[in-house]
């Protein structure tokens, strides 16, 4: 893998911790925030929708209380039978009706089980007497459990099947001066409306209900959960709020919220709440006791709806972008500042490795790979020069040892390897070309009587004299060696016929005169042989010793030459 992989890898793995870690983070803080908010909001709903109830209600309440007290009723209560007593309190109760909010009141002697009613319609003037409450009859039950329980006031929804109405009933008993119960009296709220103006406010995410004392339902927005005529239920077939909850935890906590407030009494403003889910989603739930009314004020908050989960994606949003932002310019650091400049010394090691020293462009960053580049790239130099310097040096001391190789060193002419060498040469292109070329070979007359007259060092000066006279007297461009000892050869080219015998002689007489004025007089004698197309060095150096040989025989200091064709010495 490689190092940029390598380390945008690393990087997105860091940064995808780092970023859920800050995303745990983040939501748990965010949820104890919606929590600690959605509590407080909770309070104030409780609080108003509370406060909207009991505005609503006051006023009734008090009238109807008001009414209980009405000496007129408390005497015909006393008195049922008495009509004039019965005339005057029908008329009082026509002016309370007017007071009352719905413009109907009802009332209930106990002494006679007697029903009166009258609505906003005055459909019962003159006729308030609807009907006679029987104490076995369920549709009756309410009063007699009413009375019975002896409660001085009491709310509650109530279909009344003699009537064909169902309202939110305000019901107060009338005591006589001995506080025996001798009547109830009253009114009823239109339900549809109560429900539309308190209940199903419309708005969103919040569910405001009312339970009695009990925990029945007697105020939601779905009619299917009001728990209509609860006085009259038994315990366990009530509608009661755990009903809206889903599972057994939540609606144990409901119940025990409503418990814990009722324990408390009348502390007003008190309002417990706490998590619960309502058809699979998560509510806060608030609970407060009205101690007026006797009932609990349920408001279920929806924190999916008040603060959707879509509040939060233009966070996702910008973790992400600020995700893929921050790898980009980390890509781009990384890439500009190491992995660039990384990858071109690499290539530029690579190079130097192969003794290629042309380097690449480097770029040089302002950190240490680009003072590593810049310290490479002199040091490559400095290499660079070195090694050309050496191979300078090489080449001149091959240069040196190729041509000290082919050169004799006494007399600084070609050696037998030189001449050699020259053979191959002239032999090879004569093949190619139609050149000619012959071969002198000369041998000083009587050296070794020099050698051993005067001694080898003596012997050793005329033979550097003989190669001095023997350059001097051929054309520069001639090939001159010493074959060894004291033999040399002159390698002609081109050569027509005739010119080697002039040169031949031209050396001979040349070193004759030459080492007259030294103290060694000496001759030479020559052998010449032209070279035919075809013929090997061999031949050649052959039949240049027979020609020399010739010479020698003809009694030295002469020139002879050797025709292969005509083997006649000259
Ligand atoms: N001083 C000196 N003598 C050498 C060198 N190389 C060979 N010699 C001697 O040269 C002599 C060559 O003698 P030869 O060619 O055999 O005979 P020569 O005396 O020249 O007689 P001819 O050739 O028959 O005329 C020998 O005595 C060698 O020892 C050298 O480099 N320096």
């Amino acid at each position: 893998m490689s190092l940029k992989t390598r380390f945008l890898t690393l990087m997105a793995l860091l940064i995808l911790v780092a970023g859920s870690a800050s995303w745990l983070a983040y939501q748990s803080l965010s949820e104890s925030i919606i929590e600690s908010w959605g509590r407080q909001v909770t309070e104030i709903q409780v609080r108003y929708d509370s406060a909207r109830l009991l505005s609503s209600l006051e006023r009734e309440i008090a009238l109807a209380r008001q009414l209980a007290r009405a000496p007129s009723l408390l005497a015909w209560a006393n008195t049922p039978e008495d009509e004039a007593l019965q005339a005057k309190a029908l008329s009082e109760l026509e002016n309370f009706r007017s007071g009352f909010g719905d413009k109907s009141y009802f009332v209930a002697l106990t002494k006679n089980n007697h029903y009166y009613f009258n609505n906003a319609q005055n459909e019962y003037a003159d006729n308030q007497f609807r009907y006679v409450l029987k104490a076995d009859s369920p549709d009756d039950a309410w009063f007699f459990q009413l009375v019975e329980e002896g409660r001085d006031f009491h709310l509650n929804v109530n279909p009344d099947v003699n009537l064909g109405v169902t309202k939110l009933w305000i019901d107060v008993l009338v005591r006589s001066e001995e506080g025996e119960i001798v009547a109830m009296v009253g009114t009823g709220l239109n339900l549809d409306r109560f429900l539309q103006d308190i209940v199903d406010i419309g708005q969103k995410g919040i569910t405001t209900l009312f339970a009695d004392y009990n925990g029945a339902i007697q105020l939601y927005r779905d009619r299917n959960y009001i728990d209509f005529g609860s006085i009259i239920k038994p315990e366990g077939q009530k509608k009661t709020v755990d009903l809206l909850v889903d599972d057994q935890q939540d609606k144990q906590q409901i119940l025990g919220m409503l418990a814990l407030l009722k324990k408390q009494g009348a502390a007003p403003g008190v309002v417990e709440s706490g998590f619960v889910t309502v058809n699979g989603k998560k509510h806060l739930a608030g609970v407060a006791y009205l101690s007026s009314i006797g009932w609990f004020e349920v408001t279920l908050l929806d924190l999916s709806v008040l603060v959707p989960k879509s509040y939060f994606w233009p966070l996702g949003l910008v973790f992400l972008v600020a995700l893929l932002t921050t790898l980009a310019i980390f890509h781009w650091i990384l890439q500009s500042r190491v992995l660039k400049p990384v990858t071109c010394l690499e290539e530029a090691v690579h190079r130097v490795r192969e003794g290629r020293y042309d380097l690449p462009y480097l770029p040089k960053p302002d950190n240490e790979i680009g003072r590593l580049a810049d310290h490479f790239e002199k040091m490559t130099d400095r290499v660079r020069r070195h090694t050309e310097e050496l191979e300078g040096r090489v080449a001149q001391r091959t240069e040196q040892l190729h041509l000290q190789a082919r050169t004799d060193s006494l007399t600084s002419l070609k050696n037998r390897r030189g001449l050699d060498e020259s053979m191959h040469e002239l032999i090879a292109r004569a093949e190619r070309e139609p050149i000619s070329f012959a071969l002198l070979w000369l041998d000083v007359d009587h050296f070794k009587a020099i050698n051993d007259d005067f001694g080898h060092q003596t012997g050793d000066d005329v033979l550097n004299r003989v190669a001095l006279w023997l350059r001097a007297a051929v054309r520069p461009y001639e090939q001159v060696g010493r074959w060894g000892g004291d033999e040399f050869v002159v390698l002609m080219s081109p050569c027509e016929d005739g010119s080697a015998e002039a040169t031949a002689e031209r050396i001979r007489e040349t070193i004759a005169r030459e080492s007259k004025h030294t103290g060694t007089p000496l001759t030479v004698s020559i052998g010449i042989y032209y070279a035919k197309p075809g013929e090997g060095i061999d031949t050649l150096l052959h039949n240049a010793d027979q020609a020399l040989y010739r010479a020698k025989a003809q009694g030295r200091n002469c020139v002879a030459q050797l025709l292969t064709d005509n083997v006649n010495p000259s």
